[in-house]
Formats: C-alpha cells, structure tokens, sequence
C-alpha cells in the first residue's frame, strides 16, 4: 500500500524539490499539490506546472482540507498564514502534518498536536540535525568562556531572518550552555558592546544560496567554528519525505526530526 503525501505550497522552491524527489520513491504516491487561491497554474498537472518534464497525473488545487481528506500526510513549506491554516485543519481532521515553514515561533504548536500528529522542523536536513547535536556538545566541552556568534546566508528571496537553522543552532547552544536563550541572544545590528555569555547572530542574503550555516566560538586565545553548506535543495526535501513517511505512522503529538532520526 503506498502512502499518499500531499504537498501545500507545491509550486514553490520546496515544493519543486518535494515533487521531484518523490519520483525516486516506490511506496509512495502524490496525492494532491496546493497552491494559493487564484494562481494561473490552478487546474493543471503538477509536473506540467512545475514544467519537471512530465506529467504525474495529479492537478494543482487550491482546497487544504480536500488535500488533507485525501492525503495519508500532508507536507507544507509556505508561510506562517498558510501553516495555521493547515494546523487547524489537521486538527479537526486528526491528520499527519508535517511543516518546515520557519518565522513561526509565535505559534504553540503543541496545541494542535492534541488531535494530530504535527512534526515541524527548521531544517529537514538530516545532516542539520546531527550539526545541531555537535554544537550541543562543544557548547558544554567550552563553556562560558567562549563568546557564541551564529552566522547564516540564504538567496536574495528569503523572507524571515535570521533563519530558523540559525534560531536552531542558537538554541542548541543554550542547551548546551544551560541559559534561558529567550533571554540570552540578540541581533548584530547595533553597535553596542558585546554582552558576555549572549548569543549572537549575524545575516547574509544574495544570489541563489541554498543554505550555509556557521557557528563560532571565540575567546581571548582561539576560535573554533561548525559549519554546513546547502548545496541542493534535495537536502530538506529527502529529510521531509523521510519525516512523513515516519510520522504517517504515529498517534497525536509534537514531533521534531530528533525522533525520527533518534538522535
Ligand atoms: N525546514 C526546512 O528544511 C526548510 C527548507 C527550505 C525552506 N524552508 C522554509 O519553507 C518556507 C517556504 O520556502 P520556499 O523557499 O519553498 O518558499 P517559496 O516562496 O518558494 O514557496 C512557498 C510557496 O507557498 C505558496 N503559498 C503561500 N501561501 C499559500 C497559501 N495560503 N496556500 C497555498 N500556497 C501558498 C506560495 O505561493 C509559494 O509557491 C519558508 O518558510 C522557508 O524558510 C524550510
Ligand atoms: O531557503 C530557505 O528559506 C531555508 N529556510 C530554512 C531556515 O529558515 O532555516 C532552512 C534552510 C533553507
């Protein structure tokens, strides 16, 4: 039996990457791909609209709660609107979610994980959240000593900044320092002195850049860094097909990719 993905957000660069990665998988099928209300491609095959080369049978449409009737997991990388949408309707209708739509730390997911299984992830990578774990660790090994700055570049047309990897690595700092990082972080935008123990962030956009992340730990003596290059959006695509097949599994719940990677 194939499980049936859908996939919100489907004319995007992730969807793109999502359908594309999903012709390499045998147990799985596309159930239906969403775009927003009113786009011209409304009506048409998928792999026509996304001009992949070949039809794959399905048409884009605009109805998240047909999507999710018909879907065994719904995937969503879109927008903070649009992922509320798709939690509440995943409530109501008890339905796998998985997102990894970033700038939405305002929203309790855990709230609509109580009638649905909701996994939400800043960064699908699998490599990510091993990279996540290390700065875990070396946070602990270093200790306070060390100033903790967190550098991130995207393509010119990301929205949200910083990104939710460096947000991620942030906090996975924190954890390992032990701090509250509500309270321990700020944004190098200003020219005020540097607060010891905070956690910085800086930010790059331009061109096409898929994702690079790098974290610095610096003191009077020496530095050390962790980094990752995104090279191919097939990265987040592999790790959220991976997290949906997992998840299409589970009962109601929070979930990260920690748990599907049992890291
Ligand atoms: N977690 C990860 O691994 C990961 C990786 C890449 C991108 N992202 C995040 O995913 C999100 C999308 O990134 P992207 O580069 O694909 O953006 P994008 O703008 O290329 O794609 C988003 C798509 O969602 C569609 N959309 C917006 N509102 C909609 C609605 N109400 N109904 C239906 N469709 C709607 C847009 O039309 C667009 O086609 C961003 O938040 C980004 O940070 C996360
Ligand atoms: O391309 C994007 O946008 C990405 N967003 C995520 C983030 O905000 O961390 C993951 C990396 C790519």
């Amino acid at each position: 039996m194939k499980t049936k993905i859908g996939i919100v957000g489907c004319l995007g660069r992730m969807g793109r990457s999502i359908v594309s990665e999903l012709r390499n998988y045998e147990n799985v099928e596309v159930s239906g791909g969403i775009a927003r209300s009113g786009n011209g491609k409304i009506g048409l095959d998928i792999g026509l609209a996304l001009n992949i080369g070949l039809e794959i049978g399905i048409e884009v449409t605009d109805s998240i709660f047909d999507l999710f009737e018909k879907s065994d997991v719904v995937i969503d990388f879109t927008n903070r609107e649009c992922l509320l949408q798709c939690l509440e309707i995943a409530s109501d209708l008890g339905k796998p979610l998985i997102s990894g739509t970033t700038g939405i730390d305002d929203i309790d997911l855990e709230k609509y994980s109580k009638r649905a299984p909701v996994l939400w992830s800043a960064n699908m990578s699998i490599v990510i959240s091993l990279l996540c774990k290390l700065v875990r660790d070396a946070a602990k090994s270093l200790g306070q000593d060390y100033d903790i700055e967190v550098w991130e570049m995207h393509h010119s047309l990301k929205k949200d900044s910083p990104s939710g990897t460096a947000i991620a690595l942030g906090k996975a700092a924190a954890e390992g320092l032990g701090i509250d990082f509500k309270i321990n972080h700020y944004f190098n935008s200003n020219s005020n002195l540097r607060e010891k123990g905070s956690i910085g962030f800086a930010v790059s956009r331009g061109g096409g850049i898929v994702g690079d992340h790098k974290i610095m730990f610096t003191n009077e003596g020496e530095q050390i860094e962790l980094s990752h290059r995104g090279i191919n959006r097939n990265i987040y695509a592999k790790g959220a097909i991976k997290a949906a097949l997992w998840l299409a599994q589970k009962p109601a719940g929070l979930y990260s990719m920690k748990n599907v990677l049992e890291i």
